[in-house]
């Protein structure tokens, strides 16, 4: 399937402005590919389709983290965090898609993890900073994508966790796993 064909497949399951989100984290996601020596494909490829399920039925959202046998503590935060795992499963088996890295990335494009990919951190990343977002700081994660790829996805997982604890959020726990690993491996 074409790219613009996988788009046009995508644009009746999420409002106007999370449709340009999504081609926003594409268009970013293909540059920092490009940057960083990475498959521009897979980056477009993953950045269509991350969001794929993000309006899909709570309920349906929740059976299928049973039945894909998915991590159930999931299910204990909030259902902002379900879209990802089970995005990556929809987009095998509705969209056919078979790259790993492709599948990763769209799972965990919310969280982050340990040991993550360059395609997991630049579609992490382009999430954070595409064109249409907008908060305090958001400058200095774009500038940081420009220069360092692991610099920026630190910069953009700690945003994200501090983010959280201010609001006295719960934090899922593969945020400070992806965090303790890229500073671990900026040690060495
Ligand atoms: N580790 C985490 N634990 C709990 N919530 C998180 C974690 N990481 C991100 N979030 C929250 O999940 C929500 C969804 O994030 P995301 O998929 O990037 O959606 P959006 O594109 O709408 O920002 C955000 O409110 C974000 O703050």
């Amino acid at each position: 399937m074409n790219h613009n064909d996988l788009l046009e497949k995508i644009r009746d399951r999420m409002p106007t402005k999370r449709f340009e989100h999504t081609k926003g984290v594409a268009t970013t996601a293909i540059h920092l590919a490009e940057k960083y020596g990475e498959d521009k494909d897979k980056a477009e490829i993953a950045g269509i389709l991350h969001d794929v399920v993000k309006f899909a039925d709570r309920e349906w959202l929740k059976q299928n983290i049973l039945s894909e046998q998915l991590d159930p503590m999931l299910l204990t935060f909030h259902h902002e965090l379900w879209h990802g795992p089970v995005g990556s499963i929809v987009a095998k088996k509705e969209f056919f898609i078979e790259d790993e890295d492709i599948l990763q990335s769209i799972r965990f494009h919310t969280t982050g993890r340990a040991d993550m990919s360059n395609l997991e951190k630049i579609i992490y990343i382009s999430d954070m900073i595409e064109p249409s977002r907008s908060f305090p700081g958001i400058e200095v994660l774009r500038e940081k994508a420009e220069i360092d790829l692991e610099d920026a996805m630190i910069s953009c997982v700690t945003h994200s966790i501090k983010f959280l604890i201010e609001k006295k959020q719960p934090v899922y726990p593969d945020s400070f796993h992806c965090y303790n690993d890229l500073l671990k491996r900026k040690e060495k």
